[in-house]
């Protein structure tokens, strides 16, 4: 039996853990669990399952919940968000939260012996050197949640890393692959949240429409295997069946293949190295996709994946303002008071004005960050 602190828990990636640990519980106990707003959700969770801890962001919405459920521990905000994680009843941490608030609870869950399983991949962008050495630090694995590295993850298993050629990340080109950038002057919040493989949150949706995704993700893949971005490639795939690959020196090239589902890669990150059966998992027949598609990527098309290069290759602080100027750019696109071009334009001035700092601490990271967010934001 593995406990689970959840992390996100009312979000796209936390409902599917929730579903998993639903369907086998035999095998997961949920122990804690937070969410933001959605309290409804974090209702539903408590009858169902009975954590002992919950945590939401809001003091107000937490008093509410403490006069319903008077035998559970009831917190808020980012101290909360830290107890949920390092619950000392948790085996492993599902973080699933949305953006770099994941940082932190992230740290003191593997200060705390914790294993992680991370889909929060903006903790890996915005503060990799650090986290990478907690890992190693505190023998705290990261198993990865992100189905991409999942992939790789699952593709490297009995291999050595001295043979990696490179990796090969497949995008699906998001909401607008079709489009060309005259095309995208006009396109509204709603054709960009209309992504065509995949359900998910609205972050990385529009993520997924800039490309940021694929550049969150090649400076996540940077950390989690150890690898220069020299190794590092992206290629266009437009049914997201091959979720990546590895090619090693001798051209062998190993792929994880399946029908987009996010329970397959978190599932593995709470069972591996075993398997359990996926309960209704719809099964990938290849004769029935008849054909995939690739294409080599196309950096003028989307700028975003070059300033991601550019950021990660420059170390430091860049990949911390990267990440701040995109989450703050996207919530501002959110809300409907910038067009969608303007977010890569943001994020290349936010950068332009960035003189990087080396080998930060934790401190000037979330300095970094907030500074960031406030020059964005004073901007509309
Ligand atoms: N969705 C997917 O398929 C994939 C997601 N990921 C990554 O996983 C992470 C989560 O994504 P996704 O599930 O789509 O996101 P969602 O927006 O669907 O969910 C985010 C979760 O985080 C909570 N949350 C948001 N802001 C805060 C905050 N400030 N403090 C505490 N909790 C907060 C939300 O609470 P509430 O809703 O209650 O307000 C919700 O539970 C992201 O880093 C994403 O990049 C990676 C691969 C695939
Ligand atoms: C499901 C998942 O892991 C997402 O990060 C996904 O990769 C988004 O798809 P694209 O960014 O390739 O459009
Ligand atoms: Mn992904």
């Amino acid at each position: 039996m593995k406990n689970i602190n959840l992390l996100g828990a009312t979000g796209s990636i936390g409902v599917q853990t929730i579903d998993i640990i639903r369907n086998h519980p035999e095998e997961f106990k949920l122990t804690a669990v937070s969410g933001g707003r959605n309290i409804d959700g974090i209702r539903a969770i408590l009858k169902e399952f009975k954590p002992e801890l919950v945590s939401v962001l809001n003091r107000e919405d937490a008093e509410r919940l403490k006069s319903e459920f008077q035998d559970v521990t009831i917190l808020s905000g980012n101290e909360g968000l830290i107890e949920t994680a390092v619950y000392h009843k948790g085996d492993v941490v599902v973080n699933a939260v949305m953006g770099s608030v994941g940082l932190i609870p992230t740290m003191k869950a593997m200060e705390a012996g914790k294993s992680i399983a991370l889909a929060n991949k903006e903790t890996l962008v915005t503060a990799g050197h650090i986290v990478m050495a907690a890992s190693k630090k505190y023998e705290t694995p990261i198993l990865p949640v992100d189905s991409e590295h999942s992939a790789i993850f699952q593709a490297l298993q009995g291999e050595q890393s001295k043979n990696i050629e490179r990796l090969i990340i497949t995008a699906s080109g998001g909401s607008f692959r079709d489009k060309t950038r005259s095309e995208l002057t006009n396109v509204t919040v709603e054709d960009a949240l209309n992504h065509p493989n995949w359900s998910m949150g609205s972050k990385i949706t529009i993520d997924s429409a800039t490309m940021m995704n694929k550049g969150l993700e090649v400076i996540e893949a940077h950390w989690l295997f150890d690898l220069p971005y020299e190794q590092i490639d992206v290629l266009l795939h437009q049914e997201s069946i091959i979720h990546s690959m590895v090619e090693f020196h001798d051209s062998s090239v190993i792929a994880q293949l399946g029908t987009p589902d996010m329970r397959v890669p978190i599932q593995y990150a709470l069972t591996y190295p075993d398997r359990l059966p996926l309960i209704e998992a719809k099964r990938l027949s290849l004769a029935d996709a008849a054909t995939l598609h690739f294409k080599k990527m196309d950096f003028d098309r989307f700028p975003c994946l070059q300033y991601a290069y550019e950021a990660g290759k420059t170390g430091g602080t860049m990949p911390t303002v990267l990440n701040a100027a995109n989450e703050a750019a996207v919530g501002l696109f959110l809300e409907r008071k910038i067009p969608f071009l303007t977010i890569e334009s943001l994020i290349e001035q936010a950068m332009e004005r960035h003189k990087p700092i080396e080998n930060p601490g934790l401190e000037t990271i979330q300095e970094v960050d907030q500074d960031t967010r406030k020059y964005i934001e004073s901007l509309y």
